[in-house]
């Protein structure tokens, strides 16, 4: 089970992650309107602390192509794109994408099954970011690929088992519910309730 914490702003953010040896770790760019959203320059500090062995993922929301050229020379591992893809992507694209869809775009997963620059899915809430789940059953509609599908939306240490049982993603994301309880910054003792959690649910699944 792959574990993604989403919206690190700072290098301390990035040693709780280290800490917990998650998976993937992702910063908000380019969206101002996030409380999350940080400047590439911040974006470059959180890089140079995290350890080699979480991959760094920019999320951003219909990024043009000039964004995605700076976040590669930003050196960033994925990148995650809500919304629309740039056309001619594939021109500049040296990084593996993570297509997020918001529930209602759900239908759109036929267009990129078949796209080779998408490594994986994200399957979010309508609002991403907002701590809201949303209603599992509609993937079970998805046909399954070899890329990888990702849960997201309204996870945290105590619904995280329930959602790996009933979805199984071959991954689970996070924001909001390992937060400061005031909503400001990543808590480290909800990061490793979340990472022991998903480790927890991901042994009994194998058994
Ligand atoms: O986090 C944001 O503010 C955000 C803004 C715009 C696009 C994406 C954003 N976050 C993407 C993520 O991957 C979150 O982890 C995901 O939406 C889950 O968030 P949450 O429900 O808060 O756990």
């Amino acid at each position: 089970m792959k574990i993604k914490i989403c919206g690190l702003m700072t290098p301390q953010e990035a040693q709780y992650v280290n800490e917990n040896h998650v998976d993937f770790a992702g910063m908000v760019l380019f969206f101002p309107k996030s409380k999350r959203n940080i400047t590439l320059e911040q974006a470059g500090l959180v890089l140079d602390s995290l350890s080699s062995t979480v991959k760094s993922v920019a999320v951003v929301v219909s990024p043009t192509l000039e964004q995605i050229k700076d976040i590669q020379k930003t050196g960033f591992d994925y990148i995650q794109i809500h919304g629309r893809l740039p056309d001619r992507i594939a021109d500049v694209i040296t990084i593996p994408v993570l297509k997020a869809f918001n529930v209602s775009d759900l239908g759109q997963y036929e267009t990129y099954h078949n796209d080779p620059v998408i490594a994986g899915y994200v399957f979010d809430a309508q609002e991403a970011g907002s701590g809201k789940t949303f209603d599992w059953s509609l993937i079970d509609q998805i046909p399954r690929d070899e890329k990888l599908l990702i849960l997201a939306g309204g996870l945290c240490p105590e619904n995280v088992a329930e959602a790996v049982k009933r979805v199984h993603p071959d991954g689970v994301d996070v924001s909001s519910g390992v937060e400061n309880d005031n909503g400001i910054g990543k808590n480290l003792d909800k990061i490793r309730a979340f990472a022991e959690a998903c480790r927890n649910v991901s042994g009994a699944e194998q058994k």
